[in-house]
């Protein structure tokens, strides 16, 4: 694993006019865990997009490992966990078929998956406890198994950047637990991290720095510098979310 940095310079993103992120600048370092903060609508899975070259900026630019997204996503350098929202659950695939998606760019123009895609398969539904369920339909799965398993498939991607959108809603105590210290041994792996959570209170716990967002990037990072009620009041439109209140 090579670890990569992410730079986002001055990025613009609107949609149909509607200004969703504003001059958002932002450096994230190779083998960190960035927590996403920001209210509902205030712009962060707009970043993640940008990121993915999901959505294209009107102005500025973003670099991964000092190459434009295009090209690193060519190398299969960013793996995307969504918020549970953007699937189709009622998709007629099973537990593993998502996770060999995660494959997809490895495989030659048959799509035929090799032996060594079946045990990154195997792997990663492995380190996430989701073996057992590989066979089942995704529509059949509880709120954390459907994490898990998308969790799995960036897994199998091999990719130096994994960005979770709000991968611990609807999740219970122990599997966010679980996930948070799998997060914290990727980290130690080289993986770069970007993960949005409405969960304040664990993000002391497990993130290096912090990125705040309300239209644009109001402030990021070390979790200690930024991560203080001043700057969280600001974020939230100065309402002080109860959970992080000391
Ligand atoms: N495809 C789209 N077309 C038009 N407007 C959009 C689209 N996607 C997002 N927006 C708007 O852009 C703004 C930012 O949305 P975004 O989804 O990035 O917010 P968010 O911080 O991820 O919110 P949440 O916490 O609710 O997921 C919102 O005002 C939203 O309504």
């Amino acid at each position: 694993m090579n670890p990569a940095s992410i730079d986002v310079e001055n990025v613009t993103v609107r949609y149909h006019g509607n200004v969703a992120l504003h001059q958002a600048s932002v450096k994230l370092a190779p083998g960190s865990i960035n927590g996403l903060v920001g209210m509902n609508g205030s712009g962060k899975s707009t970043l993640f997009k940008a990121m993915m070259g999901f959505v294209k900026p009107q102005a500025g630019r973003i670099l991964i490992n000092g190459l434009p997204v295009r090209q690193a996503q060519k190398r299969h350098q960013i793996a995307y966990v969504p918020q549970a929202e953007e699937v189709d659950w009622q998709f007629p695939v099973s537990v593993a078929d998502v996770v060999m998606m995660g494959r997809h760019g490895y495989l030659n123009w048959l799509r035929i998956p090799k032996k060594q895609d079946d045990q990154r398969v195997k792997a990663s539904l492995e380190r996430v406890q989701m073996g057992e369920f590989r066979d089942r339909q995704i529509g059949e799965l509880s709120g954390g198994q459907r994490k898990r398993t998308f969790l799995a498939r960036a897994l199998a991607q091999d990719s130096s950047i994994l960005l979770l959108d709000e991968p611990f809603t609807g999740v219970d105590v122990r599997t966010e637990k679980a996930m948070i210290d799998l997060l914290l041994e990727l980290r130690q792996q080289g993986y770069t991290i970007l993960i949005s959570t409405h969960d304040l209170s664990s993000i002391e716990t497990f993130c290096d720095q912090v990125v705040l967002v309300n239209k644009t990037v109001l402030a990021y990072g070390s979790t200690a510098d930024v991560f203080t009620e001043e700057n969280l009041t600001r974020t939230f439109g100065g309402i002080l979310p109860h959970r992080i209140k000391k």
